[in-house]
């Protein structure tokens, strides 16, 4: 008897969920305010973490800043500071625990509690696997992955002690279905997403519902970071690279909004339902029409180009 009660009443909460989602869409959701809380941004010397550095400092959010690359993490704290807020940078190597550790015992120290954590640092290793350094590969596992266990570690008890908080993964496309030529990024990506997921369902089985998840999974964006890869000509106008500051005002709408994921563009959520609805044939087809299979081709050769130039280190 029991069972059908839950049975009905696990029915009213799914189809509560599914129209309120369907409503959201075409709503304009509420977004909440962030005005005072401090958010601590990795990757914030970056094209998409200085442009989500601006975008919180906007809504009144003091901000740490933490990336290796001093210089440019400096430059995205000045043009922070200009927006009126307070901001902290730090130079931090996210590829090694203490670091990481390290460096948030001095945030606690010299500035208070994190309430809102963007994790948005990410490396490729844009080598063919079986050329590629071991290190690089590995690399990629603990800048995209590993790292956001030990920054959940260092932040999240002082979350849990106010039921108060938002975690953000910047995860990818390639954390919800796969090409060719990048293993190492869809495996730390995919880690990345099954990571957040599982740590959501975490925190909700503890009845912290006070800290809030965003997942953001973005489709190729134009900084750089994967400059080549592209799919059929004749379907690039279809689905064009994003604009970064696109990117990331949608994933500000989805963090404000406290939405739980999102895919950007939405016609993303396609082959992330097709991945698991179709059989593989099917999905390989898709792919070889639209130019998905070899996407990344053009974007190893880039690298390869840039490694003989001596651009980047080999
Ligand atoms: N660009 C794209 O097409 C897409 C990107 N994403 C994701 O969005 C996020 C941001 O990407 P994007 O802005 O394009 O990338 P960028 O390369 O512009 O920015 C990444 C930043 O992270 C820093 N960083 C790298 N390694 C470390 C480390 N070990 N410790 C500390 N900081 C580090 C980089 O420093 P340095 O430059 O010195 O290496 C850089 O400043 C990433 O997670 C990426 O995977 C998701 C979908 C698509
Ligand atoms: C594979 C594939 C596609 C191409 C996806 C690409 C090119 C994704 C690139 C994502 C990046 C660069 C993410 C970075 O984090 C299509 C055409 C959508 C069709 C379905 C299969």
């Amino acid at each position: 008897m029991i069972i059908i009660v839950d049975l009905l009443l696990m029915l009213i909460d799914l189809t509560y969920s599914i129209l309120h989602a369907i409503i959201q869409t075409f709503l304009r959701p509420r977004l909440k305010c962030i005005d005072g809380e401090l958010c601590l941004i990795t990757g914030a010397g970056g094209a998409l973490g200085r442009l989500f550095a601006l975008e919180f400092a906007k809504e009144g959010s003091h901000l740490v800043l933490w990336d290796c690359n001093t210089a440019a993490n400096e430059q995205t704290a000045e043009m922070a500071r200009e927006l009126g807020v307070q901001v902290h940078a730090y130079t931090v190597d996210l590829s090694k625990r203490l670091s990481i550790y390290e460096t948030a015992d001095r945030v606690r120290a010299e500035v208070g509690e994190v309430s809102i954590l963007v994790n948005n640092a990410g490396v490729v290793a844009g080598r063919r696997l079986l050329d590629c350094p071991d290190e690089l590969l590995e690399r990629t596992m603990l800048v995209n992955c590993h790292a956001l266990f030990w920054m959940t570690k260092a932040f999240l008890p002082q979350m849990k002690e106010k039921n108060h908080g938002h975690l953000v993964t910047i995860a990818s496309a390639l954390g919800l279905f796969s090409t060719a030529c990048v293993e190492d990024y869809c495996a730390s990506k995919f880690g990345a997403v099954g990571f957040h997921e599982s740590l959501t369902h975490d925190l909700l089985a503890e009845d912290m519902n006070g800290i809030k998840t965003t997942l953001v999974c973005p489709y190729i964006v134009d900084t750089g970071m994967f400059a080549g890869c592209e799919i059929r000509k004749e379907l690039r106008s279809l689905i064009p690279p994003l604009e970064p500051l696109y990117t990331v005002q949608e994933s500000m709408k989805a963090i404000l909004g406290e939405q739980q994921m999102i895919c950007i563009p939405r016609i993303m959520y396609i082959p992330f339902l097709t991945r698991a609805l179709l059989p593989w044939e099917a999905n390989l087809a898709t792919y070889r029409f639209m130019g998905g299979d070899k996407c990344m081709l053009p974007f190893i050769k880039n690298v390869e180009l840039k490694t003989s130039n001596g651009h980047i280190k080999p």
